[in-house]
């Protein structure tokens, strides 16, 4: 019998409607339980008041003084108290609710207390109390503390997890292999599974914790690498072979050199996309590193290759603005683009869509709309993506289903610090552009308080003076009564009579998509010198001749979208700069508004962000593919992360781990996961 076959109702004391309860946290088979570990301990070690700090919890032992003081509050709530002495001092112990424990605080009898030490007043507030004379359970000992709720208590978990020790422990089954074992020197998983729910020392309990974070850490891993791993070994893909010379002389076309980044990059991508296999990577760069023309060069080959390539951006603004940029750049190797978004009338839709099927239409620009059902490509060779939208095994089924196995390039803007790369990136392989393109100047970076607007007026005066233009962000469109924010209507009006000769645009989310391209279309050609906007500008929009980007209410933005914003300026040779206007209330506010006037390097930024904020929230949301782990904390365990992710990868890498019978229950582990859906083994 396996214990992921055998239900928790066969563990005795489980009733049906307990069993249900644990269904609730996803708890079905005794497997399940004995995974479902304790995210802290209680301590009831028996510790000296003299080295427990004011309001700590704490466990004494001490000798009962005198008789017990008890005061009632209608017929369930009471407060008693009883002089204990500790350590030689005179405690005073109290207890709420707990009359019942009136009789049993007999003068001279030892007791043992656990509760919230105050100092001052040289009182304990009792949250358990046990009498050696009685025989103590807890006294000395850590005690897990589970995620528990409705009728299963603390109790009854504790003691139904060690029911199911007894019943079931001798069938918890090793699943790492040995030479894993002995390298990292684990303890073996049915010990470490015991002590995790009974803990007796710290020492053996940490290398419980130790076993069961690798083995977390290690599955985590050996999931993304097998994935990795078997991308790389279907032949399904399209092998897209281009003249390099074809390449090269569109690169000479460009108005500007490449950077040596650049280059080192576009070559990994292009022998990527000459194997059979998919290409599945990732393109970091700081903001902007030039990571549109890299994705550029790889559409031109996809399309050189005698196939279609696609582009997904998200939004319909930078739809356009990567249609025109695209178009342009094409144009003298006379490459088709067009745009597809959900604004369009029916009648061009249905042309695009032709064009598309019938292979007239080279490069498609457009939100996700463009990889969905009714849209049918004549031979769909790469597609160009952004991180939020990025390809899931449920998209690559869609497109497979279709009979396209595309390569894949994803591009994010956010570098993402080491520890979180390999976790939410590691089934991609990554390019990174580490320099920006030649004769950038670093953006200047100033934190003002709202008290300095006219000050900053005067800048935006300025700047338009010598020939460049503006961004002016705020956090809302209109006045709302709950936030005290300046909003981008009333900043539109309020700049107006600043500046009555100034052409001023305004743009924001609740505008039309005919609107907001004729706005962005006006700016990008220097008709507008003041943009007014929310953070719909926030990622991609490249207007190289604007210089200032003033974030209003700056502390309402997180660090990466600061950076972000900031990176729509500094764009071209002009020196540029970033005007952050906040009164920050905590000293973290503070803390983010000096990091950015501190440094202008997203991978810098991204790395103080990750300390500021810790890594559970770094993305924010849980589609970012940052998974939550049951034990292991990306911080603190990090180095056990990479040494599960090399081991990981040198596991996939050997043709045994695929056939080997000692890999079995690896891959069977690895196919109930949800990533793979069923495709691991076909
Ligand atoms: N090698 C280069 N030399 C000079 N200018 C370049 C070079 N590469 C790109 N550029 C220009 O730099 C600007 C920024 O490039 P791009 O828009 O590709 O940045 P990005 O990496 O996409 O940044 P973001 O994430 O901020 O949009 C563009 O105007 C582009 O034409």
């Amino acid at each position: 019998m396996k214990l992921d076959q055998i239900t928790v109702r066969q563990i005795k004391g489980v009733s049906a409607q307990k069993e249900q309860e644990l269904h609730a946290f996803g708890v079905h088979t005794v497997a399940d339980l004995l995974d479902y570990f304790p995210f802290r301990y209680e301590d009831y070690r028996i510790r000296g008041l003299a080295e427990t700090k004011d309001g700590e919890k704490v466990t004494v032992q001490g000798k009962i003084m005198g008789a017990p003081v008890m005061q009632r509050y209608g017929r369930a709530k009471s407060r008693l108290t009883c002089k204990v002495v500790v350590d030689g001092v005179l405690v005073t112990a109290v207890w709420f609710n707990r009359h019942f424990l009136q009789e049993q605080l007999v003068p001279g009898r030892e007791v043992v207390l656990t509760g919230k030490w105050e100092q001052r007043r040289l009182q304990l507030t009792v949250s358990d109390s046990e009498f050696p004379d009685k025989g103590t359970a807890k006294t000395g000992t850590l005690q897990p503390v589970y995620s528990v709720g409705g009728s299963l208590t603390q109790p009854w978990m504790r003691k139904t997890m060690k029911q199911a020790i007894t019943q079931f422990g001798s069938l918890i089954e090793e699943m790492l292999p040995v030479e894993l074992i002995d390298k990292h020197r684990l303890m073996p998983r049915s010990e470490a599974i015991m002590r995790i729910h009974q803990p007796d020392d710290t020492a053996a309990g940490q290398g419980a914790r130790r076993r069961l974070v690798y083995e977390e850490l290690f599955l985590f891993q050996l999931k993304l690498q097998a994935y990795r791993s078997l991308n790389r070994s279907r032949k399904d893909g399209v092998a897209i072979v281009v003249d390099p010379e074809i390449i090269r002389s569109f690169v000479r076309t460009l108005p500007f050199e490449l950077t040596d980044s650049q280059k080192k990059v576009v070559n990994e991508i292009l022998a990527d996309m000459r194997q059979p296999s998919c290409m599945n990577r990732l393109l970091q760069g700081d903001v902007g590193s030039g990571k549109t023309v890299v994705a550029a060069i790889a559409l031109l080959a996809a399309v050189k290759g005698g196939h279609q390539g696609a582009l997904m951006v998200p939004t319909e603004i930078l739809a356009d603005q990567h249609m025109r940029s695209l178009q342009k750049l094409f144009e003298p190797v006379g490459l088709q683009v067009a745009l597809l978004t959900g604004s369009m009338t029916e009648r061009k839709r249905r042309d695009v869509l032709a064009g598309l099927q019938m292979g007239l239409i080279d490069i498609i620009v457009g939100t996700h709309a463009i990889i969905q059902d009714g849209v049918v490509f004549r031979s769909l060779g790469l597609v160009v993506t952004d991180e939020q939208h990025r390809f899931g095994v449920n998209q690559r089924s869609i497109l497979r289903r279709k009979g396209m196995s595309p390569d894949v390039l994803t591009m994010t803007a956010t570098p993402i610090p080491r520890t979180l790369a390999i976790t939410a990136f590691g089934d991609m392989d990554v390019s990174t552009l580490r320099e920006r393109p030649h004769g950038r100047k670093p953006i200047k970076t100033y934190w003002v308080k709202h008290g300095m607007l006219d000050r900053v007026l005067g800048f935006i005066r300025r700047e338009v003076d010598a020939g460049r233009q503006a961004y002016f962000i705020c956090p809302l469109i209109e006045e709302s009564d709950k936030l005290d924010v300046q909003n981008a209507i009333d900043l539109h009006i309020q700049m107006g009579q600043a500046f009555p000769d100034m052409p001023i645009g305004l743009l924001h989310g609740r505008l039309g998509a005919a609107e907001k391209d004729e706005v962005m279309r006006a700016f990008s050609d220097n008709e507008i010198k003041v943009l007014v906007a929310t953070t719909v500008v926030e990622v991609g929009v490249d207007v190289p001749n604007a210089t200032l980007m003033i974030i209003m209410d700056a502390e309402r933005f997180g660090l990466s979208q600061l950076h972000q914003l900031r990176g729509r300026v500094g764009r071209a040779e002009h020196q540029s700069y970033c005007v952050l206007i906040a009164d920050p209330k905590s000293e973290i506010g503070r803390e983010r508004m000096k990091v950015m006037t501190e440094t202008d390097d997203g991978f810098e930024v991204s790395r103080r962000d990750l300390d500021l904020r810790g890594p559970g929230d770094f993305f924010g949301t849980k589609q970012s593919g940052v998974p939550e782990f049951r034990l292991a904390d990306m911080a603190a365990d990090f180095a056990v992360l990479e040494e599960a992710r090399d081991d990981a990868a040198d596991l996939t890498t050997r043709p045994e781990f695929w056939s080997d019978a000692i890999y079995a229950r690896l891959r069977q582990r690895l196919q109930s996961d949800q990533l793979f859906q069923g495709e691991l083994l076909d």
